[in-house]
């Protein structure tokens, strides 16, 4: 299932804009182009909408937590006294790049936008608030900014000992990106192909 929209929430995603203006506004093309679940979800995105203030004791969030093996989990909140090198991490967020794992994150509190590139490689953004948890496949291109509102503090869940490490673009010969290509772009491309003759 790709997503759940409990207490009426549903996630906003939409194609952004190239312009050069500051990250943390939103970038909607003119006009706007909005995005689906299910296009998320063919990119390999997962989303659910959950009870962030008793997560803990969510019957739907331990059921996600279990099935998916999400073993390991810690908080992260994005300012300056509570994140170490607040500056330096914001700045390597938003640098394009790609995990050998999935990056999953669930919204506590605040918002923000996680982008994502779509199988034509246009930067879809996605903006995140309290209560939404993502999951992005290993191997897709992604980046992360605060928006205007300047508040994230999100839990990040692992299967095992967590590995944050990013790997800047291009990684086109990366394993794990070549495995994220077969699964979730050329599938698309073959399945076009069949439908073309
Ligand atoms: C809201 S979590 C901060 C972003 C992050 O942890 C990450 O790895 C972005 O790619
Ligand atoms: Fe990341």
């Amino acid at each position: 299932m790709a997503s759940s929209n409990k207490g009426e929430a549903t996630i906003q995603a939409w194609y952004m804009n190239e312009t050069d203006e500051d990250q943390r506004l939103p970038h909607h093309c003119d006009p706007p182009e909005y995005v689906s679940l299910d296009k998320l979800a063919e990119l390999g995105v997962l989303y659910w909408h959950l009870d962030a203030d008793n997560y803990e004791t969510d019957e739907e969030f331990n059921k996600i937590r279990e099935s998916r093996g999400y073993t390991y989990s810690d908080l992260i909140t994005c300012c300056p006294d509570k994140l170490p090198n607040y500056e330096c991490k914001l700045k390597s967020f938003y640098e394009e790049h790609i995990h050998t794992d999935e990056e999953i994150r669930f919204l506590l509190e605040g918002s923000g936008y996680f982008d994502v590139r779509d199988n034509n490689d246009r930067w879809i953004r996605i903006w995140v608030k309290k209560g939404d948890m993502i999951v992005l496949p290993a191997g897709i291109y992604h980046r992360f900014t605060m928006d205007s509102d300047n508040h994230t503090k999100a839990l990040r869940l692992f299967v095992g000992e967590p590995v944050w490490t990013p790997y800047n673009r291009p990684q086109d010969d990366h394993p794990i990106r070549k495995q994220y290509v077969e699964a979730f772009i050329e599938k698309d491309q073959g399945s076009h192909a069949v439908e073309a003759h």
